[in-house]
């Protein structure tokens, strides 16, 4: 498929230690796909390793027909593929527009950071109104909103999100899921690591499960939800 991002065969780990074993995953445009799994399974690796932060050892990595394997960071964001990293990553010393003024670093354009900072933050009333403040003083839910804004300067057509509830309140987990949701209906692809399964899952299109660095699954959410002994193995029984 044309826009398909796709790992295949991906092996990679941290110095000698490899961590993920041949996994093979694909994401669409305008899709949520999810990845569960147990802790230290590799999610956050495979994810990292398509963001460019990590060498892929050895498989590939394509968005469509072009070839992604062993780009660095910056140009896998020109080419359209962004990650927020666990905890959001946002500069708290730093105030809302400068951390949103960073996540445009790669578009090398300061014009058109400023036009889209523009019309991403009138989404965003609470950020509109704290737009000179600095980000530390945000309360956790307005900083994940900070975080995913700044996902969005670039105007990606992948993002990827490591666990975008950790840390949240239950009311604000449902809200981010409902930013998430907003992403897609934007028609970006979304790729989100999470372990609030409840919450994450009624909003997948399709889901991975990963662990011990495998894949063990890939299908929908009916798939997993029927599937009773990955339900009580991998999913807590949720
Ligand atoms: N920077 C690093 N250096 C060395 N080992 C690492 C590093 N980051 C992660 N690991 C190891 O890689 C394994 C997989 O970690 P990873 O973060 O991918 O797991 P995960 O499935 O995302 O789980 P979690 O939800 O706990 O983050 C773990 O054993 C972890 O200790």
């Amino acid at each position: 498929m044309s826009n398909e991002l796709r790992v295949d065969n991906l092996v990679t780990g941290y110095g000698k230690q490899e961590i993920v074993h041949d996994i093979t995953a694909s994401a669409l445009p305008g899709h949520i796909t999810c990845i569960f799994g147990p802790n230290g399974s590799g999610k956050s690796t495979v994810i990292k390793a398509i963001a460019g932060l990590l060498p892929a050892w050895s498989g590939r990595i394509t968005l469509g027909d072009t070839e992604l394997t062993g780009l660095p960071v910056h140009n896998m964001v020109r080419k359209g593929i962004v990650m927020m990293p666990q905890g959001g990553g946002v500069f708290p010393r730093f105030t809302v527009m400068e951390n949103l003024r960073m996540g445009g670093y790669a578009l090398n354009n300061r014009d058109i950071t400023e036009d889209r900072i523009e019309s991403l933050i009138a989404d965003y009333p609470n950020l509109q109104r704290r737009r000179n403040t600095p980000a530390g003083s945000l309360s956790g839910g307005e900083q994940m909103m900070v975080a995913i804004a700044r996902a969005l300067v670039t105007d990606p057509a992948f993002v990827m999100l490591d666990e975008p509830s950790a840390g949240l309140s239950p009311a604000l987990v449902h809200e981010t899921m409902q930013r998430v949701v907003s992403l897609k209906e934007r028609g970006v692809g979304v790729i989100m690591v999470e372990q609030n399964i409840r919450e994450a899952l009624p909003v997948a299109d399709s889901v991975y499960i990963f662990a011990g660095g495998k894949r063990k699954f890939a299908g929908t959410q009916d798939d997993i939800r029927d599937d009773n002994h990955l339900m009580s193995i991998y999913m807590g029984g949720t």
